[in-house]
C-alpha cells in the first residue's frame, strides 16, 4: 500500500536519508526506531509529503505522495507529533471539529452527513465529555494529547503517522495513548507508522520495525527480530540486557550502570 523505493534526502552535504526500500502493508503497525539524528523524522517528513525526497519516489496506493494535493494527503493520512497540537484558547470541541477541515468545500460544508455523530463517538472513546467546553490552552499536555488524538480520529485517515507521540506523557497516559491507537486499528484498520524513542513500548504495540542508523535502514522485521542485544548494542552503542515480557514474551529492553 505504501512503496518507499530507494528513497534518500539530502540536506545540502547531509544526507539524512539513503536508498530506503521498504513496503508497509494495509493495516499494519510499523514502528521506526534509531538513534538521534538517524534519519526518522526526515522519514516522516517524506511520507507525509512535507519534504520531498533527494532520491527514488514514495508511493501511495500506487500514486507518487508528489502527486496527491495537500486536501487529497489530509483525507488519506493523518500526523500526530510529539507535542500534539499546539494550546490555542479554542474549545476542545472546535478543536475536533478543526479534524473536518479537509472535507469541507468551499462554503465551509461537510461532505459527511453525520459529523455530530461521529465526534460524539470520538467523545465516548476519548473520554472527552467533561473537557468539550474547556480551551485547550487550560488542558494538561496528556489531556491535550488525547484532545490531538480525537481530531485526527475526526480526519477519518486510513494511515496514520505518530511522531514520538508519546514522549511528554507520563507511564499511565502513555499506556492509555497506545490503547487507544490500538483500538482505533482495530476497529477500522488504520495502518500506523510510529516513530517511537522507547524501545518497549514499541516491542508492545508494534507488528515490525526498521531500524535506522546514520540515515540507513539496518534492519526491519518483528520485534523479536529487531531488538536482541546484539542489533541494540550496535545500533545504540549501549550495553542492553533484553528479556521476555513476563505476560506477552514480547522483548523488553533494560539497561544496566557502567562499571558495576
Ligand atoms: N531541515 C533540515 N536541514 C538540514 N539538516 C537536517 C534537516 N532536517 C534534518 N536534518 C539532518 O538530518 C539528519 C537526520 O535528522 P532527523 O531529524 O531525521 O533524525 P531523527 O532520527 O528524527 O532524530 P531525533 O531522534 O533526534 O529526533 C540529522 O543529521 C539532521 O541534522
Amino acid at each position: 500500500m505504501i512503496e518507499v523505493k530507494g528513497a534518500g534526502k539530502q540536506f545540502g552535504s547531509i544526507s539524512a536519508l539513503n536508498r530506503l526500500d521498504w513496503t508497509i502493508g494495509e493495516g499494519e503497525w510499523w514502528g521506526i526506531i534509531g538513534p538521534n539524528g538517524s534519519g526518522k523524522s526526515t522519514l516522516m517528513h517524506l511520507l507525509s509529503g512535507v519534504e520531498r525526497v533527494s532520491s527514488g519516489m514514495i508511493n501511495i496506493r500506487g500514486r507518487n505522495v508528489a502527486d496527491f494535493s495537500r486536501k487529497q494527503l489530509s483525507r488519506m493520512m493523518a500526523v500526530l507529533q510529539q507535542e500534539g497540537i499546539a494550546p490555542v484558547h479554542y474549545p476542545v470541541r472546535e478543536v475536533l471539529e478543526m479534524g473536518r477541515y479537509p472535507y469541507l468545500d468551499w462554503l465551509g460544508r461537510d461532505s459527511k452527513e453525520d459529523v455530530d455523530s461521529l465526534l460524539e463517538g470520538i467523545m465516548d472513546k476519548l473520554e472527552l465529555h467533561e473537557l468539550a467546553e474547556r480551551p485547550l490552552d487550560e488542558l494538561s499536555g496528556g489531556q491535550r494529547q488525547r484532545v490531538a488524538l480525537g481530531q485526527v480520529m475526526a480526519q477519518e485517515p486510513q494511515i496514520l503517522l505518530l511522531d514520538e507521540p508519546t514522549t511528554f506523557l507520563d507511564i499511565r497516559y502513555q499506556q492509555q495513548f497506545m490503547e487507544l491507537v490500538a483500538n482505533w486499528r482495530r476497529e477500522t484498520g488504520i495502518t500506523v507508522i510510529a516513530v517511537l524513542h522507547d524501545l518497549n513500548l514499541a516491542a508492545l504495540y508494534c507488528d515490525k520495525l526498521l531500524v535506522l542508523r546514520d540515515g540507513r535502514e539496518v534492519g526491519m522485521g518483528t520485534p523479536e527480530e529487531m531488538l536482541t542485544a546484539d542489533r541494540i548494542r550496535s545500533v545504540y552503542e549501549v550495553e542492553p540486557v533484553v528479556v521476555a515480557h513476563p505476560a506477552s514474551g514480547v522483548p523488553q529492553v533494560l539497561l544496566s550502570r557502567q562499571n558495576l
